[in-house]
């Protein structure tokens, strides 16, 4: 719909908006060149006929939609090669056709190939020695041997050393023997596995010498690499259809006496020595970083697919008309609804919050992983517990803002073609896998249960040292005393959480079964503690920016605040009760907020215009930047293959006999 008007709402909107757009693109973007790399990149690949499908894919079967997804996927990744060969080397050409912006425009339903890259090569990298390294890694990066990440049974996915698959260690062959003992040590869920790779990294539980030492990972090839067929031994298939990511080929995997070579241990940690010997790891801690690596990335990933959805949305709300204010007036645009700038506005605000905590992730990440190659591995646990409560938080926040912005388009957010639903299957599929959410949570409840206990070593950590320098400060209308609220209510809650284990250990139970019992108020103290750390980094980071103008600048502080004031709102009764916060102060945070939605009401569309994400990755009838979306919806619905005759077979097959059978 090339050369097409543009919108008259759409058109005043962008004529009011008291910012530059261009501004606020180039500053999340990075500077002014990264946005012309990203540009570039994007041309790149959302030009190419090739990446382009015929039909749309939701109309193709199961199957199709497979060998569709495995056709765009090897296009992808040659372009990627390319751009390498050209010296346009980068992580982020990786990132961005692997996430949530340009891997989804060109595979809505997910990508076969993504968990080479995001969980092979890392574990190779992260868990192999040297020598492992030389050998796999080529091959891997040039795409010679395709990978995934087996760990996940059909019996156990959190409780990872519950895990049944072994590989038994032979010392007469110097190989290792593997087997699926029961129906529930099957592997289910790798992505790619089903009919895409044809390499794995297996985790099994390693016996030598007569004894299990836990679970270690090892590399095994399920596939011929000529015909592709399933190794001798190798039970794999597909694991069939699920609520979104039907793309991604997830699958099962069973074992039956497969042999592969001791070196097929990745042996960086732990070893296995020629005669069985067992050399155990210098520290558990050691695997963490992979699976950190991928949670860092998800935090990016949410706030990818919220600002997505939010565009979608917001500009949608602005070329609505519906229902009148006042009676006798014309029906105004739904965005002048107070209630739908309060479902969309913070989901705005909350992309930005959540983006700035996905960039300081990444950076601490680094920082932590250089570290540990040196040795390191004192900041470990403090990245372990802020990357597991951002995970949790950002993307449960992401899965439930998709879905605020898929009802707040009303019937037409139901369609397939805005885009909505499908973006909420990927964001959703994310609260499960690398660690379920709930579980995330408890984990850095157990970081902040042992930090509450060592206040000598907690003062030193940044993100914990709340837990010591408590102060209780009478309520103010200022952001500053939000966010410390925010940390006083997770020291109250830790606090008194650590308060109910003691209590019930010493009426009894199991230090366990105590802290199962307190589980509920653990989860709880863990997400009011990464709101407070999100609170605060974006404070921290947006107090720190020089370089904007003043409109922009304005513009971001209401941001903030807005969702400063509605994260506080959010937890009303934590307020009241942990804090010196009354009744009355909570109209004030309530009338801030209403005043804050007034604020940003002209530059919704400019601030969604900004984000800069082009029609080709949005790929929403509703979200366009031409706002035609009457005119998108019919051509959408004149793609249905149903539409292609007048009369479908079916009538004179069921529904001709069926009326006039006369009942
Ligand atoms: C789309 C998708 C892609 C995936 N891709 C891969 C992949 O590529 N490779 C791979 O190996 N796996 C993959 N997985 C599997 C994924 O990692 C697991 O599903 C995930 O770890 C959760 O484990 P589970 O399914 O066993 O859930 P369960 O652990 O059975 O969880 C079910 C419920 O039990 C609760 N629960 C479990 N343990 C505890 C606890 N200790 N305390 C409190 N509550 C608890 C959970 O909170 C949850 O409510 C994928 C999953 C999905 C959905």
């Amino acid at each position: 719909m090339k050369g097409t008007k543009i919108n008259s709402d759409l058109l005043k909107e962008r004529n009011k908006c008291t910012f530059n757009p261009r501004e606020l693109t180039h500053f999340l973007d990075g500077g002014e060149q990264k946005t012309k790399d990203r540009k570039e990149r994007e041309k790149f690949f959302l030009e190419d006929p090739e990446l382009k499908s015929k039909v749309p894919m939701e109309y193709l079967s199961h199957k199709e939609k497979y060998e569709e997804n495995v056709r765009k996927a090897c296009v992808i990744f040659r372009k990627v090669q390319e751009l390498q060969n050209e010296g346009k080397a980068g992580m982020e050409n990786y990132r961005e056709i692997l996430g949530g912006q340009l891997g989804t425009a060109i595979l809505p339903d997910g990508n076969p190939l993504t968990l080479h890259y995001v969980m092979f090569i890392p574990t190779l990298l992260g868990q192999g020695t040297v020598e492992q390294q030389s050998e796999w890694i080529n091959r891997a990066w040039n795409a010679e041997i395709v990978g995934t990440y087996a760990q996940t049974e059909l019996g156990h996915g959190t409780f990872i050393r519950g895990l049944e698959t072994t590989a038994t260690y032979d010392p007469k062959t110097e190989e290792f023997v593997l087997n699926s003992p029961t129906l529930t040590s099957y592997k289910w869920w790798p992505g790619g596995l089903g009919h895409s790779a044809n390499y794995a990294i297996v985790v099994a539980q390693l016996y030598t010498q007569g004894k299990c030492h836990g679970i270690h990972p090892f590399i095994v090839q399920l596939r011929d690499e000529d015909t592709h067929l399933p190794m001798k031994g190798i039970i794999i298939g597909e694991i069939g259809c699920k609520l979104g990511m039907n793309g991604t080929n997830n699958g099962y995997l069973g074992f039956k006496d497969v042999r592969i070579p001791r070196m097929h241990m990745l042996m960086k940690n732990s070893q296995v020595l020629p005669d069985g010997t067992y050399i155990k790891s210098p520290s558990s801690k050691l695997t963490y970083g992979t699976m950190i690596f991928v949670r860092v990335v998800l935090v990016a990933d949410a706030a990818s697919y919220l600002k997505k959805a939010v565009t979608i949305a917001t500009r949608y709300s602005a070329v609505r008309h519906q229902s009148q204010i006042k009676a006798n007036e014309p029906e105004p645009q739904i965005i002048d609804f107070v209630t739908q700038q309060y479902k969309l506005f913070p989901l705005i605000a909350t992309f930005f919050a959540f983006d700035i905590s996905a960039t300081w992730l990444w950076e601490v990440y680094n920082e932590v992983t250089s570290e540990l190659e040196a040795g390191k591995l004192r900041n470990l646990p403090e990245l372990h517990a802020v990357a597991c409560c951002l995970k949790a938080i950002c993307t449960a926040d992401g899965a439930l803002g998709v879905e605020q912005c898929r009802l707040s388009c009303g019937g037409h957010g139901y369609m397939t073609c805005s885009n909505l639903p499908n973006t909420y299957g990927l964001v959703t599929a994310m609260c499960t896998y690398e660690g379920e959410n709930t579980v995330l949570l408890l984990q850095t409840a157990r970081f902040l249960i042992k930090s509450w206990q060592n206040k000598a070593e907690t003062i030193h950590l940044d993100t914990v040292k709340y837990l010591c320098e408590r102060e209780s400060k009478p309520f103010e209308k200022s952001v500053t005393w939000i966010i410390s609220a925010m940390k006083e209510i997770a020291a109250k809650k830790v606090e008194l959480a650590a308060l109910h284990i003691d209590e019930r250990v010493k009426r009894g139970r199991a230090y366990e079964d105590a802290w199962n019992e307190t589980s509920v108020e653990l989860v709880s103290a863990a997400d009011s503690h990464g709101r407070a750390f999100i609170l605060q980094t974006y404070q921290n980071v947006l107090s720190g920016i020089k370089h904007l103008s003043p409109e922009l600048k304005k513009v971001l502080v209401e941001l903030q605040e807005l969702y400063t004031v509605y994260t506080a709102l959010r937890c009303t009764g934590d307020l009241l009760r942990f804090t010196r916060c009354e009744g009355k102060d909570i109209e004030i945070l309530q009338s801030w907020l209403e005043q804050l939605l007034a604020a940003i009401r002209p530059n919704a569309v400019g601030i969604v215009d900004g984000f800069d994400v082009s029609d080709e990755i949005l790929a929403s009838a509703l979200g366009a930047y031409d706002g035609n979306v009457y005119e998108r919806l019919f051509e959408e619905a004149s793609k249905s293959p149903l539409n292609a005759e007048p009369v479908n077979k079916s009538f004179q097959l069921y529904l001709k006999p069926f009326l006039k059978s006369n009942l």
